[in-house]
């Protein structure tokens, strides 16, 4: 059966790829603005809102992240990066995340006049912070930050070394982002070689608006834990007109070695790496059982939310509470904190959660949904 809203909103979701300058409350865009006179497109914040999703919705990677210059103009200060990261944590507990690992790129916040390890700093105190209101209303949640260095830029080996100098502070992993093509990720492999040694986790933007070169150097020559996105693996599967499939050299690689793929269905929608839901690769990755996870990539660009993602995916491919559930898993098996603390999670938390559902559906009179995991 299909869930309800309800439902979906009460399942205990994780989320791997979320970055914290697409997460904005656009209430809180207003009002920081013009604390600081930054000009805005639009001065009402459901015209704002609009407007974000608008531009983003372009077609193109490099247009969807013109869209940033107003988030990342607001949060020059340890004030704004402290109460963006605070509400972050609060909004994604009020839709029922119990575990998430937030992005943001520190270079990106150095206007103001902060260093590196004060924007950090800033941003942990908000997830600390959202954490504890988040507990206290009763939705608790995790969140653990990955350091993003820009990959046209040349930080990443200054990011890396943040990364492990907050390792036991809530940081738990590296990532690259912004433009992909032409910035292949071995522009970095420094910060990767020096990362592995020093035995730390790091996810890649890769295989969303560039294809599978771009996978394979962030695998095979990076060491890549993580594909951020990674969706256009497809290119390396081909169905026939049976709907036999059949797995290239990478995509079998990808596969067989369980590579979690952080998958956004709704900005790939947006930059055109997908034509729809319906077409997104998610369904046939899904199927052939590839590690998937659901994502939101830029909730405040993509007006999403986890549960607006996975109401999509079960409207688009008939996923139930068995799904998520195994989607969570997947996620928490995929999570970068340390593996004792991802069992108790998927133990204590996400299967509890759903056999909680579960046992509502079965008092409701309901058939009991196939709560049953399959592996991952
Ligand atoms: O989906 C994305 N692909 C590549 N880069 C992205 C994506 N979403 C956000 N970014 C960039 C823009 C942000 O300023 C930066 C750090 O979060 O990461
Ligand atoms: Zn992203």
């Amino acid at each position: 059966m299909a869930p309800t809203q309800a439902e979906i909103l009460a399942a205990p979701k994780v989320l791997l790829h979320d970055h914290l300058d697409g997460g904005l409350r656009p209430e809180t865009v207003v009002e920081l603005a013009a604390e600081i006179g930054h000009e805005l497109p639009a001065d009402d914040a459901g015209e704002l809102r609009r407007w974000f999703v608008e531009s983003a919705d372009s077609g193109s990677l490099e247009r969807y992240l013109e869209t940033f210059v107003h988030t990342v103009a607001v949060m020059q200060t340890a004030e704004a990066l402290t109460r963006v990261a605070a509400e972050c944590a609060e909004d994604l507990a009020a839709d029922g995340v119990v575990y998430a690992e937030v992005r943001y790129a520190p270079e990106l916040h150095l206007g103001g006049g902060l260093t590196l390890d004060e924007v950090v700093e800033a941003v942990e105190t908000g997830f600390r912070l959202g954490e504890q209101r988040a507990a206290e209303a009763g939705r608790p949640i995790r969140v653990a930050t990955l350091l993003t260095a820009m990959r046209h830029a040349a930080r990443s080996s200054e990011i890396a070394e943040l990364v492990i100098r907050y390792r036991e502070s809530g940081v738990v992993g590296f990532d690259i982002a912004g433009a992909e093509a032409g910035f292949p990720p071995t522009r970095h492999l420094d910060a990767f070689e020096y990362l592995r040694r020093e035995n730390a986790h790091f996810t890649i933007h890769a295989g969303e608006a560039f294809g599978l070169p771009s996978i394979w150097e962030a695998l095979q020559w990076c060491g890549a834990d993580r594909l951020g996105h990674g969706v256009r693996i497809v290119d390396d599967i081909s169905v026939d007109s049976e709907g036999h499939t059949r797995l290239g050299r990478l995509a079998a690689y990808v596969r067989d070695k369980r590579i979690p793929l952080e998958l956004c269905p709704s900005s790939n929608i947006q930059t055109g790496a997908a034509e729809s839901i319906a077409e997104h690769p998610f369904g046939l990755l899904a199927r052939l059982r590839f590690r998937v996870t659901v994502n939101t990539d830029n909730r405040l660009m993509s007006d999403t939310s986890m549960s607006r993602e996975l109401t999509l995916l079960s409207e688009a491919f008939g996923y139930d509470l068995g799904e998520f559930q195994w989607f969570a898993v997947n996620a928490l098996k995929s999570a970068f904190i340390p593996f004792d603390e991802r069992l108790a999670l998927i133990n204590d938390v996400v299967k509890p959660g759903y056999a909680a559902l579960t046992a509502q559906r079965t008092l409701a009179g309901l058939r009991p949904d196939r709560v049953s995991p399959r592996s991952a």
